[in-house]
Parts: C-alpha cells; structure tokens; sequence
C-alpha cells in the first residue's frame, strides 16, 4: 500500500512545511501541530546532546575509557525501585519484532507471541512511504480494522486476542527531512514517536492497553530524561495521564551499559524494562574504542553472546533490573528458518534454541525472534525455566561485574571469508537499504541496520589499525579491501537480491565510508541523504 499523495500546502519559513506527499489522515493539521510542538520543546536540547556525543567520543579516541560515572554514585549506591508495571506487561517472554510492513504487522499480531515491537528503527528503511505507510498500518491495527489481501490472493485480518504493540521509534540521531519545522527538520524519533501516541494513545487507553514504546540507541541518561520530558509534555498535551506512556529502553550502546541505574532513575515513573540489543552493542563496543588497537574484536561470527565482555553486559543487566523491580529483556538471535535445507535449518533452529535456554537461565525476563517460526523454539525455553510470568525475583546477586568486564576484548582471528562476508553483507544490505528494505534474510541470517553496522564498523577499524593480519597472514590493508570489494559482484547471485540495480552505488558508499580517516558515526546517515 503507498501513501496517498495530494499536492503539498505551500507554507511560510517559519511554519510546518512538508516536503513530500501528504496524507491528510496521518498528516492532519492538528497532528502536524503536535510534532511541531514536540519539535519547538525539545529539540534544541536534542542537537545539544547530539553534540555531547561527539565531545565524549573525542574523549575515548584521545584515549579515555568508558566507566560509571562518580558524580551519579548516590542513584547507584541508594535503594529505589521502578514505577508499578502494568499488567498488559507483566508477561513479555516473546517478543516478534519487525517493520511497519502492513502484512508482517498483521502476521506478527497474529503470531502467538506475548508483544509485537513495530520497528521504524533497525529494519526499517526511512522512505517517505514506508514510514507514512507505517503510520496508517499501525492505526489500523490499534483500531482492529487492519486487512491486507496479498498480490497471490491470500486475505489477512486480524485474530483475537492479539500480540500486545510496542512502537520503536527512531533514535535521536536521525533527522526526518521531509517535515521541516520554522526551517529545521524535526527529529526522527518525535515525528514517528509523535504521530503514533497523537493518532493511537486514547484508542489503546480505552482496551486497557497502552501507548507503549521501546526507546533505541541511547547513550546517556542525560538522553533518557529527554525522553521523559517529552513524554510528559505529550502526555499532558493529549490529556494522557501522567506516566502512562511506558517503555522499555534497549541498552545497546557501549557507553549506556555504564549508566543502566541511571537511565532507570530519569525514567522512573514510566520504565518497564532495559533490553540487552547485542547488535548495536557490539557495533556500538567497535565504534566507541575505535582508537584503542588493543580492543579490535575478532571477525563478527566469533563475537557471540558466550564472550567474556558481552556475558557481563547481560548479566549486569539482569542485576541491575531486578535490583530496581524492572525487566531485563533478552536480545535477537540473528538465525531465521531455512526452507530449502532441512539440515541446515535444523542447525540453525537449535543455535536459537541454546541462545534463549541461556538467557532464560540467567534470569532474562524474556526474549525476541526476528521470524514466527521461532517462537515455538523460544517459548520452550522460557516456558521450562520461568515459574510465574516472569523472572522478577531473581535478583542475580551473584553477578560482580566491574568497568574492565564489560571492555574485556575477546581473542580469536580474522579469517578472509570473515573479510568478505563483512564487505558482502555491506553492499547486499545498503543496496536493500537504499531501494527501501531495511530488514532482509543474507546468508540465512537476518541483517539489519545493527548487524549491517557491526561488519562496517570492523572493516573500518581493521584498516584503519595497520599491522592486522588475516589468518592465512596476509596483510590487511586498502590493496586487500579494493581486490575484496572489487570481487563482490562476482560473489553475488546475479539476480533476485532486493535493491540488485543498486549494487554498484551500494560498493561505492561502502569504498567511500571505509577509506574515510573518522568512522562514520552511523551507516544510515549519508545512506539517508540519497534515500528517495
Ligand atoms: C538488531 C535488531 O534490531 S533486531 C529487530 C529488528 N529486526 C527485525 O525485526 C527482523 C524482522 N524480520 C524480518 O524482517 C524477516 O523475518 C526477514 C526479512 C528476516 C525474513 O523475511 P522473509 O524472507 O519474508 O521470511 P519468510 O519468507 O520465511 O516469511 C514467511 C512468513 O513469515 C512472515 N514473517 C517473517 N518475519 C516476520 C516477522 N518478523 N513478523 C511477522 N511476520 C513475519 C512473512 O511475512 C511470511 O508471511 P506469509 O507466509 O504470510 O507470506
Ligand atoms: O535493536 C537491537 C539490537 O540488537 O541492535
Ligand atoms: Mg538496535
């Protein structure tokens, strides 16, 4: 379904001006007014921590490392517990998590999982379309008026009794250009944040549900009281109630995971939950000690939940969750079924299976699945293990983990497969990327902007620390990226890849971005400037 067009209204600088189609049932006046709101309230304080970012990521390249921070000991040190969860949210041992794509929104409500977390972030490409669909598709869905009839003739409605929504909106970091607001582009997290609870919060009040949102990609808690504060204002602007608007917040940068109690404090009276998002964790590990040669990680398929440093970061999480009464939420195992090789999906199946009997055992209070043929696999495991709806009372007091746990770089090597599967999955995934996939199966995984990022960031980093060395011991350097890179078409079937035409600009943006002297902070960044 695309959005449907009608001619843009011509608007003063220092109005709301959209650059784009319009939609007057999603872009109303009357919503449009209220992002603009959002956007006049807070997004100057959005561009300061933006740059805040920036001077701290300065601070780790000129050789600072991460740690907890002193002047926040006191929130560390003292007894508190989080706000009461509701019960639509008491039990989340299987979240689906997909795009805003009208028919996995259905299939995924359907799916038999507790929650269905609708992704604008990592698996959604931010075209116009997709993000105006998204916006009609779950209005649709909260309304319980959702169908969708598919091009081979099946019919999709929705059934009783559906998973429970959670909406992640875009992070901070991402501008939507189409909306511009007295000449500044509002933010990508208020304009999907905003346009969902305007159209959909009372709706999910009155079927004792809620607006409900899982918060990406953050870095600081200074980030989470930005949230709170916008929160608070929607909710006295939509007459919500205060503390309604719940989330759950994805600790899945390097820098967060030393602020976990912090970012529960700023977020007391609305937080149900942390989430260990490994992807951009991992990502986020590789980007924020890029300067640092002794924390280069080995290839991405050594780099598994099992690792000293990544073991630490779930199970501080745990602790320090259930410490404060709240979730911890286990992460996306990235396997998804394989249809035409019962072998190899059966292996793949039980990689999933060990990823969730081992957070159920550490005492996660739940899980995700990228695909609805893994929840069988994933509630077996939490079903065996947990004894109410979730795993509160485990308080995990055995867990000591201190700065240097958490930074512990794991050994291994760098294989030249491992080389070229991260210069593939590159190009395959920005080419998807930029003709509007942000979610796509590559080697019979799921890759996304998080797992996509962690294959950028490693062949920038390997480049960029001269010396490294492939296994077979040649040498890793520009002359071996440009016979790789040069190489990929050959590598890639020739036809059937979504975005095939975009191959070529996909290799040249990933030339361009690794031979770069800084690392890109995000890949979807200059990806963005050349998004239709
Ligand atoms: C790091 C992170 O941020 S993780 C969170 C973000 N990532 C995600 O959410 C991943 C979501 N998953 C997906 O997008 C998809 O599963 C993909 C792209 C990986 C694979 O999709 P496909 O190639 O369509 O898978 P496949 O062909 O096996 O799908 C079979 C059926 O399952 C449905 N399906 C697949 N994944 C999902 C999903 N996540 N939610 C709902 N339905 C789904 C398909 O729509 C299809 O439905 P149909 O039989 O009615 O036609
Ligand atoms: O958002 C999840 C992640 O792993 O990244
Ligand atoms: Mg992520």
């Amino acid at each position: 379904m695309s959005s449907n067009p009608s001619p843009a209204p011509a608007e003063a600088k220092d109005a709301i001006e959209v650059r784009a189609s319009t939609h007057p049932r999603i872009l109303s006046a009357s919503a449009l007014a209220f992002v603009a709101g959002l956007h006049r309230g807070f997004d100057g304080r959005r561009r300061e921590l933006l740059r805040a970012r920036k001077s701290r990521q300065a601070r780790f390249d000129a050789g600072e490392l991460p740690d907890f921070p002193e002047h926040t000991r006191g929130i560390r040190e003292s007894e508190w517990t989080v706000a009461p969860i509701p019960p639509a949210l008491l039990d989340r041992r299987v979240e689906i998590t997909g795009p805003v794509d009208r028919k996995m929104i259905i299939n995924a409500l359907n799916s038999g999982a507790r929650v269905f977390m609708a992704d604008f972030e990592d698996s959604t490409s931010p075209t116009w379309d997709n993000l105006i669909d998204g916006q009609v598709n779950l209005a649709d869905a909260v309304a319980g008026t959702i169908d969708y009839a598919s091009p081979d003739g099946r019919h999709y409605t929705l059934r009783p009794d559906p998973a429970v929504l959670i909406v992640r909106p875009r992070g901070w970091h991402l501008d939507e250009k189409h909306v511009r607001v007295d000449g500044q582009p509002v933010s990508g997290s208020l304009f999907d944040f905003g346009l969902f609870v305007f159209h959909n919060a009372k709706t999910l009040q009155d079927r004792e549900r809620g607006p409900f949102l899982y918060l990406p990609k953050l870095q600081s808690h200074e980030e989470a009281a930005l949230w709170d504060d916008v929160l608070a204002a929607a909710e006295a602007g939509l007459g919500l109630g205060a503390g309604s608007i719940k989330v759950t917040v994805l600790i899945e940068t390097l820098p967060a995971a030393f602020e976990m109690d912090e970012i529960l404090w700023a977020l007391r009276s609305r937080i149900v939950g942390l989430n260990c998002g490994r992807w951009d964790y991992i990502f986020s590990t590789i980007k924020t000690l890029r300067a640092h040669r002794d924390h280069v990680l080995p290839e991405r398929g050594q780099v598994g939940m099992g690792v000293p440093f990544l073991k630490a970061y779930s199970e501080l999480l745990i602790k320090t969750c259930h410490r404060r009464g709240a979730f911890a939420m286990g992460g996306m195992a990235a396997q998804i079924p394989i249809s035409n090789d019962s072998a190899a999906n059966e292996a793949a199946l039980e990689r999933v299976r060990l990823d969730k009997q081992r957070e159920a055992r550490a005492g996660h209070d739940g899980t995700w699945v990228a695909h609805p043929g893994l929840i069988p696999v994933a509630l077996a495991e939490f079903d065996k293990v947990l004894t109410g709806p979730n795993q509160l009372e485990r308080k995990r007091e055995d867990v000591h983990v201190e700065r240097d746990d958490l930074l512990a770089t794991p050994t291994g090597t760098i294989t030249r497969a491992g080389f070229e599967t991260n210069v593939d999955v590159c190009v395959r995934y920005l080419a998807a990327w930029l003709d509007g996939l942000g979610c796509v199966p590559i080697h019979h995984l799921m890759e996304d902007a998080a797992t996509a990022e962690i294959s950028r960031a490693q062949l920038w980093q390997w480049l960029h620390n001269p010396g490294l060395r492939l296994e077979d011991g040649t040498s890793i350097d520009f002359t071996l990226f440009a016979e790789v890179l040069a190489g990929t078409p050959a590598r890639l079937p020739d036809r059937g890849l979504p975005g095939q035409e975009r191959i070529g600009e996909a290799i040249a943006m990933l030339d361009e971005l690794t031979r770069a002297d800084a690392l890109a902070e995000f890949l979807t960044l200059p990806a963005y400037e050349r998004l239709a």
